[in-house]
């Protein structure tokens, strides 16, 4: 029986367009001046040694860090100091109202009827954690951030690991066979599916690669009752 879903959001509630459309181009334009700007900020200095540290060299300057975050964002590396400079360059673009998170209508549907049945809800992104929330409190259907008990960055691991989610077990109080994640890049299911969990991929296009897993078009064919070991 399935009482923890977890979801992925680029390609699985959210369309890929909205990432790389809007987010990620929002933020490219807006990096240098906010580093420039922020670098004497804890969390903006810490994100600042974490690339330097990613690097192995210490002696960058601020532009080499700025051009490196760049590459970064043009080749779409889920670095995770990147993930959490993006996320403070959204916060402002959400509160400004410069865009709002895109969810998909089946995804909002049967996530709010998922929480009603009881369901425990969770999100698993390479987004930062504060650009999870953000996207779900922002969203076009308004603050959602009350359906979930929880979000996972790539803190506990790269989402192709099995052991990142086997990490993410671990949190959850219950078998790993009671666990659902949804997703669209099969890679990630293969390493859910080795932790012992569940899994569905969401195909919403042509340009997924489909895996060996069950996989539905939408949230609205996820039927849970129908999961099962
Ligand atoms: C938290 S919204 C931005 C998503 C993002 O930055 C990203 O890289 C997409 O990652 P996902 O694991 O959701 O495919
Ligand atoms: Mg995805």
């Amino acid at each position: 029986m399935i009482t923890h879903i977890i979801t992925d959001i680029e390609g699985t509630t959210s369309s890929i367009a909205f990432v790389h459309t809007v987010l990620f181009p929002y933020a490219r334009k807006r990096i240098t001046h906010f580093l420039k700007a922020y670098r004497e900020d804890v969390l903006v200095a810490e994100q600042i040694n974490a690339v330097k540290l990613s690097c192995r060299n210490n002696e960058m300057t601020l532009d080499d860090v700025i051009a490196q975050l760049i590459e970064w964002i043009d080749n779409d590396v889920k670095e995770p100091s990147l993930k959490k400079l993006q996320g403070l360059i959204w916060q402002y673009g959400y509160e400004q109202g410069d865009f709002k998170g895109h969810l998909y209508r089946d995804a909002y549907q049967k996530l709010t009827e998922w929480n009603a049945q009881g369901q425990h809800l969770f999100v698993y992104s390479s987004g930062s954690v504060q650009a999870q929330k953000l996207l779900f409190k922002y969203s076009e259907f308004g603050d959602l951030t009350a359906l979930f008990n929880g979000y996972f960055d790539t803190s506990v691991g790269h989402k192709r690991e099995a052991g990142s989610y086997q990490n993410i077990h671990q949190s959850l109080a219950c078998p790993a066979e009671n666990v659902l994640f949804l997703s669209d890049i099969k890679e990630e299911l293969d390493a859910a599916k080795m932790a012992g969990f569940n899994v569905l991929q969401l195909v919403r296009d042509d340009s997924v690669t489909v895996g060996a897993h069950p996989c539905v078009e939408d949230f609205s064919q996820i039927d849970i009752s129908r999961i099962c070991e």
